[in-house]
C-alpha cells in the first residue's frame, strides 16, 4: 500500500505528460500520480485518461473546466489527495524542470528524516537553474529575496514548485482561504506552513527549463506576487495561525 501521492497540474502539456508520468513511476513503483487538468485543449486529459489502463489503480485524474490557475489546480488536487489516506502529498510540474529522480530526496526528507515540508530548493546555495534566460533568473531569484524579507521566512526558495507536504500540514492549513491563482500560491503556502510552526527544510536541486511546450507565466502572475506578497504579511498581523 502506497502512502504518497504526486499531484502534476497540467495546461497544455501533450508533448510532456506520458514521459513525466513513465518517469515518475519508474522512481519508486509506489508512487502514485494526480492529474489535475485544466480541460487542456490540445489533448492533455486524453493522453492521461489513455495511460489509466497501463497503470491501473495508480494513475487518477481530475478534470476541471476551466482554465483557473495553479493555485486552484492544486487546492483541488489537494482536496482529492486529503479524501484518500495519502500521507506525502507532492507538488511536482509537468514539463521536467523537476527531475523525477529529487522525488525520492524529498521524499526521505520527510519521511525518515522528519520534516513536515521538504522543498526542492534552487537557491540553497547560489542559484541552481539551466536554460532559464536571464530575464527569468533574475525575476526568480529576486523574487524570493523580496518575498524573505517582507515575510522574515527563513526560506530561500519561497516560489519553488517542487514540494513534499506530510498530509498534517494540508489539513492545519485551511485551503479554502488561499486566495492567489498563480505562483504566489506557492508562497502563501510556505507561509501558512512557516507560522503554524510546521519544519520547513529546502533539498537543494537543479532546476531545468522546459524543452518542450511554453511556460504559463504571465505579467498578472508578476503582479499578484508582488502586491499579494505584501497584503498577505499585512494581514498575518491580525490572524491566527493556531
Ligand atoms: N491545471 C493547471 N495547470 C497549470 C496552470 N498553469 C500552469 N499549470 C501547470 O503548472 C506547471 C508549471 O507551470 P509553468 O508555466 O511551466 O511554470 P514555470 O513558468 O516553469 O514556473 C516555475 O517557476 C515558478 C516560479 O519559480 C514556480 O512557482 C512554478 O511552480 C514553476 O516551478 C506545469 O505543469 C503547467 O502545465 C493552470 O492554470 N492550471
Amino acid at each position: 500500500m502506497t502512502d504518497a501521492i504526486v499531484i502534476i497540474p497540467t495546461y497544455n502539456e501533450i508533448e510532456n505528460i506520458e514521459p513525466i508520468i513513465k518517469a515518475v513511476f519508474a522512481q519508486d513503483e509506489w508512487f502514485h500520480i494526480l492529474v489535475v487538468d485544466d480541460n487542456s485543449p490540445d489533448g492533455t486529459p486524453q493522453r492521461v485518461e489513455a495511460l489509466q489502463s497501463e497503470f491501473k489503480g495508480k494513475l487518477f485524474i481530475l478534470n476541471r473546466k476551466k482554465k483557473q490557475g495553479l493555485g486552484r489546480a492544486y487546492i483541488a488536487g489537494f482536496e482529492w489527495c486529503l479524501a484518500k489516506d495519502y500521507a506525502y502529498i507532492f507538488e511536482m510540474d509537468a514539463d521536467f524542470s523537476h527531475n523525477p529522480k529529487d522525488l525520492v530526496r524529498l521524499y526521505k526528507a520527510c519521511k525518515v528524516d522528519g520534516a513536515d515540508v521538504a522543498i526542492g530548493s534552487r537557491y540553497v546555495k547560489g542559484v541552481n537553474v539551466v536554460n532559464w534566460p536571464m530575464s527569468r533568473i533574475i525575476l526568480s531569484y529576486g523574487a524570493s529575496k523580496y518575498v524573505r524579507f517582507i515575510t522574515r521566512m527563513n526560506i530561500h526558495d519561497t516560489t519553488a514548485g517542487f514540494v513534499c507536504y506530510k498530509r498534517e500540514v494540508l489539513e492545519a492549513i485551511n485551503l479554502k482561504s488561499i486566495k492567489f491563482l498563480g505562483y504566489a500560491f506557492q508562497i502563501e503556502m510556505k507561509f501558512n506552513a512557516y507560522k503554524r510552526g510546521f519544519k520547513i527544510v529546502e533539498i537543494p536541486v537543479i532546476f531545468t527549463d522546459r524543452t518542450r511546450g511554453k511556460s504559463k507565466m504571465s505579467g498578472g502572475i508578476i503582479s499578484e506576487a508582488i502586491f499579494g506578497v505584501i497584503n498577505m504579511k499585512w494581514k498575518s498581523f491580525f490572524k491566527s495561525y493556531s
